[in-house]
């Protein structure tokens, strides 16, 4: 690049994942490639092995609560921090060559591990661990993460710099919580993105590999953004870089009109909307951390959902504008459009599936490890302080509802099945003021997401006729205001029957001669319903 000052930056995030599977390949085929026309930031999260629940964070998590549980003379803590150790280096030594930067990085590791023995034994004498500690010892996965990542770039001939966002967080930012929510405001978000923007801003010439941690923030990062919280570090940082894409690169191609690894036959969705991309990550698509797509957006951003192992994919773009997205503006990589005359008949059918594609709803998405708590109003007479007292008591457990549905008497809500026994026992309890309690547990929320679901007459039927064929049981049903969803509980085990089965009759999109002439998919999907639906014994 000639004129580098003037090159607008690029943001890449990678996932635990990634970085834990792939860091050799990111420098080589993604960063290098990337560095030619681009500045690049680069923004990691702690490292994973195979799966998150073994991930370095899970592990940090782990060793911070055994540090007050585990008895005395228990190297329990420690035996957590050596594996943590153990693994660190295997992953620097298999990926590092030269051994100046292998010597010291392995040194890095050593003190960094060290410094957690300590803060354990400190946590475990005063026997006490705050949110704030609880987040410090979490952000250690990050700064381990990009301490390897810095090194395997510059080991790969890249020039780049490890910074910490553990400190961007200012003391005075703890009026930052807005007091009638305990949420966190704009204002601190606005704050937070212009001091990375300038901090990242200053490394031109070198790759910046940034922490996704940023804590502590006030109320404690875990708490107020929870896990997945360097999605939304790379946004902020996006927004503080002005950057022309924020890219999150992952370990599936994109969005798929269903989790890929459940239904066999779900399409990548090459541009989709941030309406629709909030609803698919809330109800269980967490591709993206939910907080972050409103920061960027706002900012017209867009964000890019990349593979890993598949570079060259156009990915999935979440835009604010997505008919402008297709057109290939704004982003890094275009989609470019063929002139007609050169389109073939197979283009044709392409063109013609893109058409009905537009008709149908986007997405079927499942939210497993749900449970349903039922509230029946023991009041006679009508109570206006029924639901107001059910959503205090909510509040005060830091419970979150999924899914609500009501009537005078009656409240239904699918929640997180994650309280503790202790704290659930109080929760009913304390419920059962208002009334009688019942609670349905191993459910999961089936949610069809679609901008265009408001103007389609016939689509919940359409959803719920499906599941009346296939046997599936609903619990609740549930259309928010804005109608981009509409979504049920139903139990747990027959989650993966119904995402196929929804997949199959709302969003496949039937070869052009399957269809009838001058009638529309949902007349068709309606008159061959019993066809198409094939009858068990289910194989899911
Ligand atoms: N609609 C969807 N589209 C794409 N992935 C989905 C969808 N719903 C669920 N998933 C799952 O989300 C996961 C996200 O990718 P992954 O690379 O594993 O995450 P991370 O980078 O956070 O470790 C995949 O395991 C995929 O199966
Ligand atoms: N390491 C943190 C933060 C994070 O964002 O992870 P990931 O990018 O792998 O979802 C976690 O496990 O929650």
């Amino acid at each position: 690049m000639s004129d580098k000052d003037s090159t607008p930056w690029l943001v890449q995030k990678y996932g635990g994942t990634s970085v834990g599977k792939f860091a050799v390949k990111i420098a080589k085929d993604i960063v290098s490639t990337y560095i030619n026309d681009h500045k690049v930031a680069i923004v990691c999260s702690a490292r994973s092995g195979s799966t998150k629940s073994h991930g370095t964070t899970n592990l940090l998590l782990r060793a911070s609560s055994e540090a007050l549980t585990r008895p005395e003379k228990s190297n329990g803590t420690s035996g957590g921090v050596n594996l943590l150790q153990d693994e660190h280096i295997f992953a620097a030594r298999s990926s590092i060559r030269d051994p100046a930067i292998l010597q010291e990085l392995e040194d890095e590791i050593e003190r960094d591990c060290e410094w957690l023995r300590n803060f354990l034994f400190a946590a475990k004498i005063i026997d006490e661990i705050s949110l704030r500690s609880r987040d410090s010892i979490v952000g250690l996965g990050e700064r381990l993460a990009c301490k390897i990542m810095t090194c395997v770039l510059k080991d790969q001939g890249i020039d780049a710099e490890y910074i910490s966002l553990e400190d961007i967080v200012p003391p005075s930012a703890s009026d930052d919580l807005d007091t009638t929510t305990s949420t966190l405001t704009q204002s601190f978000y606005n704050h937070i993105a212009a001091a990375m923007g300038d901090r990242i801003s200053q490394c031109t010439a070198r790759v910046p590999v940034i922490t996704g941690f940023f804590g502590p923030v006030p109320g404690s990062l875990l708490r107020q953004i929870g896990r997945g919280y360097t999605d939304l570090a790379s946004a902020l940082l996006a927004v503080g870089l002005n950057a022309s894409e924020l890219q999150i690169w992952k370990e599936v191609d994109g969005i798929f009109t269903a989790d890929p690894r459940k239904v066999a036959t779900a399409r990548l969705i090459p541009v989709i909307s941030p309406d629709e991309a909030a609803e698919l990550t809330y109800y269980g698509s967490e591709v993206v951390h939910p907080f972050t797509m409103e920061q960027v957006i706002q900012r017209k951003i867009p964000i890019r959902i990349k593979n890993v192992e598949n570079p060259q994919g156009g990915g999935t773009v979440i835009h604010p504008d997505p008919e402008l997205a297709l057109g290939g503006l704004n982003g890094v990589v275009d989609i470019p459009e063929e002139p007609a005359s050169q389109k073939s008949p197979h283009d044709h059918s392409l063109a013609a599936a893109d058409e009905q594609r537009k008709r149908l709803p986007t997405a079927v998405t499942i939210k497993e490890k749900i449970m349903v708590l039922n509230v029946n109003s023991n009041r006679k007479s009508v109570s206006h302080g029924f639901l107001a007292g059910i959503f205090g008591t909510l509040d005060r457990f830091g419970v979150v509802v999924d899914l609500i549905s009501t009537s005078e008497v009656h409240v239904s809500m699918a929640i997180e099945d994650g309280l503790g026994k202790k704290v659930l026992d109080q929760l009913v309890a304390e419920l059962r003021k208002s009334g009688t309690v019942s609670i349905h547990r191993d459910m999961a929320i089936l949610s069809l997401v679609g901008k265009q679901m408001p103007n389609m007459v016939g689509i919940a039927g359409r959803m719920f006729q499906t599941l009346a064929q296939g046997n599936v049981n609903i619990e609740m049903i549930s259309q928010g205001a804005s109608e981009i969803n509409i979504s049920c509980v139903i139990q747990a085990r027959e989650a993966v029957k119904a995402l196929n089965l929804i997949h199959l009759n709302c969003l496949q999109i039937k070869p052009e001669g399957a269809r009838g002439r001058g009638q529309s998919p949902f007349f068709q999907a309606k008159h061959s319903l019993t066809t198409v639906i094939p009858v068990g014994p289910w194989l899911f």
